[in-house]
């Protein structure tokens, strides 16, 4: 494969970080990949796996020579990530992230840029539960979505660069507006985390119900929602605190049609209760007829499986 820049920096070496780290090498993507995650027991982690080709102690260190700066820490904390290089930054060079919400990103670091520096945000559309220097691996991103959200005058070559390098990494990629996304993932992904987080909650409330129960009579609905509920503390309480409007929107209309399908069932309202589950079940076939394959472990990946 072809090299698409000279020099990149990962900031914050996370699942994102090691997860481009990995898949960067596989695809030879770039000449140096250089490394700064902010405690130095992950630095010290990252040198003994292997991971960056350069490890360094400081984030100025890191992004002085890069031609590309990735942003792969949490959302609240992207800002002071970006105040902190932002003097150091190589004029023309191209500075991007990796977070789950893209409005809030662009006016914490937007603001602290140098003008002769590019800015192109980015969300790939991939992940797990896990985190840290030692979760990352070449494939995550292989035909998921990577969404590119340019900003208000965004070099075109800058976009097209970021696209290649992604599109390399082995991602699909499209472009999106920032207000767009966050409201596209408020439904597709911020809500359905936080409603886990909530029946998890319940069920350890439940004292009635026993731990052990829990774990052992979990069917495969349960057991998915404490996959996602075992998610980094930190990223989820960023990304409600950043998406707070778009989640409280679709969190309201959530609540509005819990409150109907509970008082069918205090009613007995069985025509209500099949016609929604009716339509639900829609859905999915659509999904389905669309020529994805809901129960492979390919699914949400960005190209049908055929
Ligand atoms: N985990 C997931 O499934 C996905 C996460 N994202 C986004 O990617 C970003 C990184 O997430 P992960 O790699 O999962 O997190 P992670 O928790 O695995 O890694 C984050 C890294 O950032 C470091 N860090 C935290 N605050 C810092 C600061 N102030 N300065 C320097 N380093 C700091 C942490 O020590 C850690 O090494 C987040 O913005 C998240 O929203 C995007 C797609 C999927
Ligand atoms: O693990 C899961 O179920 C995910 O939903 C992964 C994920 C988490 C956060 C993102 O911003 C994008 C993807």
């Amino acid at each position: 494969m072809t090299q698409v820049y000279d020099r990149v920096a990962l900031i914050g070496l996370g699942l994102i970080a090691s997860s481009m780290f990995w898949a960067i090498k596989r695809g030879g993507l770039a000449g140096e990949v250089t490394g700064y995650a902010r405690s130095a027991e992950t630095r010290d982690k990252a040198r003994e796996i292997g991971l960056c080709d350069r490890v360094c102690d400081t984030a100025i260190d890191a992004v002085k020579d890069a031609d590309l700066i990735v942003l792969c820490v949490p959302v609240g904390a992207m800002g002071a990530v970006a105040e902190e290089i932002a003097p150091y930054l190589k004029p023309g060079a191209t500075v991007s992230d990796v977070g789950s919400v893209k409005q809030s990103v662009i006016d914490a670091v937007g603001p602290h840029l140098p003008d002769d520096v590019h800015f192109v945000p980015a969300h790939p559309l991939a992940g797990t539960e896990h985190s840290g220097p030692t979760s990352g691996f070449a494939e995550l991103f292989d035909n998921r979505w990577c969404l590119l959200v340019p900003v208000e005058g965004s070099d075109p070559e800058a976009v097209a660069k970021l696209r290649a390098l992604w599109e390399g990494i082995g991602a699909n990629v499209e472009e999106m507006d920032a207000e767009h996304h966050d409201l596209v993932l408020a439904v597709t992904s911020h809500t359905p985390h936080l409603i886990a987080y909530t029946m998890v909650g319940v069920a350890d409330d439940l004292r009635r119900v026993t731990d052990s129960e829990v774990i052992k009579y979990s069917a495969a609905g349960f057991r998915d929602f404490t996959r996602i509920a075992a998610s980094d503390p930190t990223m989820w309480r960023d990304v409600f605190l950043t998406n707070k409007d778009a989640t409280l929107e679709i969190l309201g209309r959530f609540t509005e049609e819990l409150f109907a399908l509970q008082r069918a069932i205090r009613t007995g309202d069985g025509d209500l209760l099949h016609a929604y589950f009716t339509r639900t079940r829609a859905i999915r076939r659509g999904i389905l007829q669309a020529g994805q394959d809901v129960d492979s472990p390919d699914f949400g990946r960005g190209k049908a499986k055929k």
